[in-house]
């Protein structure tokens, strides 16, 4: 399967899912609140693209699921794609379940990876799961709070760890119960197993197996929620390829992947991971104000294409955003856009309006002590700031002073 964009799928704004041709062709009548942005990237299996996949999204509701392994304390702006895949569906009327790795982060998913990564331990897998389940969690609620339409119904949403299931099971009876549906040819064929293979460090046994443990989830979830679709980044489409042959071998139901695609700057690094510096979506790593600048210094080519992706704003509207960053690209009214709508879904209203003050900061509309500063960072640090009468000036902007008068110094 090539890189192809084999069917656009569009979660409509009005509960009635449909489904686009590459070409974007709409299947459904009524547009105007639908958006063509090419969300997904490639479905499996491919010839479900057209005919069972649509019909299945408008039987009635469907359960659909996607994992993410706590390997760090936080996830970041890479993974959001797949978020907001989710809360499409949400917002259409299906159910979501965000599977919480706390199983196969112990194991490496070596998909997309040229290296093994070193061993995490339970402990530690422990302490990201909860705080990824935290920000996971608060970005659902930002988005009922900030992004629904509460004349809709939305679809359930269920976070899960998947060591819920794979606790009490021992390696015996897995390898024996399990094992043997997994055909070795097939395992060595995926891409993710092919790259490392030809690596002067191999793969080990344990990597190896992950894609087992990845097809037995969406089995599990199949059995237990009636899960049939799991949405991934493009690098998980053999591990998705796992999970359909898997349950198709076990029961005969026929299941579906989806994959959105994986977001390149355009210099074609992995968004928000240039230079090593990743955007967390947790603020202790990666504050509002950050989150908020990363998006309005994206280049202005790529400002439409994020606007469709990272933002729930209907299609009308992005074009209208364009057309007046076009009349008056200085303003940077789309970055502007683009940069609250994101920072508001992950970090809620507080967290967007505490980006927005500090950026009065960086624009140099603040004096602290009759100096301007334009570094956040810098604001009112208690060693430098506060005068010899135990008081502080403060100005913002042009009219609004401040005395701050300290209790102790
Ligand atoms: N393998 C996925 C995470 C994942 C974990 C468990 C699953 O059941 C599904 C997906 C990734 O690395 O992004």
């Amino acid at each position: 399967m090539g890189n192809a964009v084999v069917g656009i799928i569009i979660i409509s704004d009005d509960s009635h899912p449909c489904f686009l041709d590459s070409t974007g062709m709409m299947s459904l009548p009524d547009s105007s609140a639908q958006r063509p942005v090419g969300y997904l990237q490639e479905s499996f299996p491919e010839s479900a693209a057209q005919d069972q996949l649509p019909s299945l999204l408008q039987s009635g509701a469907q359960t659909v699921y996607c994992g993410f392994d706590p390997t760090a304390d936080s996830l970041h702006v890479g993974n959001l794609l797949a978020i907001i895949g989710l809360l499409h569906f949400r917002k259409a009327g299906h159910h979501v379940l965000a599977v919480l790795g706390g199983a196969t982060a112990q194991i490496g998913d070596p998909s997309g990876k040229t290296s093994e990564r070193e061993r995490l331990s339970a402990d530690v897998v422990e302490a990201n799961t909860r705080s990824i389940r935290d920000s996971v969690q608060r970005i659902f609620t930002n988005h009922e709070l900030y992004f629904h339409d509460s004349s809709r119904k939305l679809g359930t949403v269920t976070v899960l760890n998947n060591l819920s299931w794979y606790k009490d099971r021992n390696a015996v009876g897995f390898l024996s119960e399990v094992g043997r549906y997994f055909r070795m040819g097939t395992m060595l064929s995926r891409h993710s197993v092919q790259s490392r293979l030809r690596s002067a460090d191999g793969m080990s046994l344990t990597e190896f197996t992950y894609q087992v443990f990845q097809a037995y989830d969406f089995y599990h979830l199949n059995q237990t929620y009636g899960c049939k679709i799991q949405l991934g980044g493009t690098d998980q489409l053999g591990n998705l390829m796992s999970g359909h042959e898997f349950i198709h071998k076990v029961s005969g139901e026929e299941v579906f992947g989806l994959t959105v695609p994986l977001v390149t700057s355009s210099v074609g690094d992995k968004l928000g991971k240039t230079a090593g510096n990743a955007m967390w979506l947790n603020r202790d790593r990666t504050s509002p104000f950050d989150l908020y600048q990363f998006f309005l210094r994206q280049p202005d080519a790529s400002v439409e294409g994020y606007l469709k992706l990272f933002t729930f704003l209907p299609l009308a509207e992005v074009e209208r955003l364009m057309e007046q960053q076009r009349e008056d690209p200085g303003k940077r009214l789309a970055h502007k856009r683009l940069a609250a709508e994101v920072t508001k879904l992950v970090h809620g209203k507080e967290g967007l309006d505490s980006a927005k003050r500090y950026r009065m900061v960086s624009e140099g509309a603040v004096w602290i002590n009759h100096r301007r500063t334009d570094n956040p960072e810098q604001v009112l640090v208690p060693k430098h700031h506060i005068l010899s009468n135990g008081l502080t000036l403060l100005r913002v902007g042009k009219r609004n002073y401040y005395i701050i008068k300290w209790l102790s110094f």
